[in-house]
């Protein structure tokens, strides 16, 4: 028993539209232009639509590369369909069937449907808030309060509480993060209520709080290397998954981990991740940067990519096998920005195997190209993994 968002799932009640998914009904020409000439929608992307100025009949609207070209499909009085006068079909299916494989003829290929556009306060993760109860507060953060909460009073959810004086455009990056990412090492969006303050994003509820909180608990003081090592390998998927879609997470440390039954890691905080155009990403905004976290390029210039993230990958390494422990502790956040500049690393923590160890300075290769993709971070310490549970058991 549970819930699944809604967006996962189709109303069968609506099959018609499910089955005819190139049918937009109340769209003029010109929108129907604008739709079709808008992202997801490419080259060959088509709709039907009732013609506007023909009542009962309709058009076929279709993108051909950068222009759009439409068709009248008329209506015989036997009520066939036909776009060519002589050449009637009985459905819209069979004509639209026939042109798919004939495009030439109208010099237009069919090759998708077009994609609608969903206004965000009206898509299927919208909920009303009497769904949710309050019940524990578990946390606070920048964009406001983290409390522990029930959906119909059936699921246990976290809910994030953004503050009243929060810019929207700064939290509903995080909220449009979280909707297209879907992955179990990542936190799962639930829902969010958005239509009137304060908004709450409910997301799963990881019991066992952020990994860096965790790491100092007493049980996570009692986890040994294999369990460490467990950790590491969830969070290398979890990033892999990233790397696989070109996202930037720029925030990646323990503290944006979180932890659930089982040990079971997750990765959180999406509020600075961004997707890669080109493989980096500058910035010139003043955004705050955890500098003890970031690569030296992104820390000096701004320029992140998949590599900074690797870096700040090495320094959860650090966090995870010295049981969260400050990196660099003593040191300024300039003054750690200098050592590294100059080549200095951190040195290995005393529970740390060499190899792992050997794993955290490739991630901190002063060259971009030298430090291992997430792919291949995940290879290894899953092997490494493997090996030593083989040799415990
Ligand atoms: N889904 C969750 N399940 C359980 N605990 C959570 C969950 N999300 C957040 N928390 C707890 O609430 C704390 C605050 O979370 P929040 O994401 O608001 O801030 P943060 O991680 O400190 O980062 P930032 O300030 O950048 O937003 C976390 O450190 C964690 O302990």
């Amino acid at each position: 028993m549970g819930y699944v968002p809604a967006a996962y799932v189709a109303n069968l009640s609506q099959g018609t539209s499910a089955r005819r998914p190139w049918y937009f009904s109340k769209i003029s020409r010109n929108e129907a232009e604008q739709l079709l000439l808008s992202p997801p929608n490419q080259h060959g992307s088509f709709l039907v639509r009732d013609s506007e100025s023909s009542k009962g009949e309709y058009s076929l609207s279709v993108r051909n590369h950068t222009k759009v070209s439409h068709f009248r499909i008329c209506k015989s009085p036997r009520g066939s369909l036909y776009i060519q006068r002589g050449h009637p079909f009985p459905n819209m299916e069979e004509l639209l069937a026939f042109y798919t494989e004939h495009w030439k003829v109208i010099q237009s290929p069919l090759l998708q449907p077009c994609s609608p556009a969903t206004p965000p306060e009206r898509d299927g993760w919208e909920r009303p808030r009497w769904e949710f109860t309050l019940r524990r507060k578990l946390g606070e953060g920048y964009f406001g309060e983290v409390w522990e909460g029930l959906w119909r009073n059936t699921v246990p959810v976290a809910i994030k509480i953004i503050k009243a004086d929060m810019k929207a455009e700064d939290f509903t990056k995080e909220i449009q993060n979280l909707k297209r990412l879907r992955h179990e090492k990542l936190i799962q969006l639930h829902a969010v209520c958005s239509l009137e303050e304060p908004v709450y994003i409910i997301t799963e509820l990881m019991r066992k709080g952020n990994l860096h909180s965790y790491l100092n608990s007493p049980e996570g003081k009692s986890l040994g290397t294999s369990h460490l090592l467990n950790i590491a390998c969830q969070v290398a998927d979890g990033m892999r998954y990233l790397e696989e879609k070109h996202i930037v997470h720029r925030d990646l440390a323990a503290r944006n981990i979180l932890v659930g039954e089982e040990l079971t890691c997750k990765i959180a905080d999406f509020g600075l991740a961004r997707l890669l155009k080109d493989d980096i990403y500058s910035t010139s905004s003043s955004t705050k940067i955890p500098v003890k976290w970031t690569a030296p390029e992104a820390a000096n210039y701004r320029t992140y990519s998949l590599k900074s993230d690797v870096w700040s990958y090495g320094i959860l390494l650090y966090e995870v096998f010295t049981y969260g422990q400050i990196p660099y502790e003593g040191m300024t956040n300039q003054e750690t920005v200098r050592q590294i500049t100059r080549g200095y690393r951190l040195p290995r923590p005393s529970p740390c195997p060499p190899e792992i160890y050997s794993i955290m300075l490739e991630c901190w290769s002063g060259n971009t190209e030298e430090r291992p993709t997430f792919l291949a971070l995940r290879e290894k310490l899953g092997f490494i993994y493997r090996r030593l549970l083989s040799s415990l058991s």
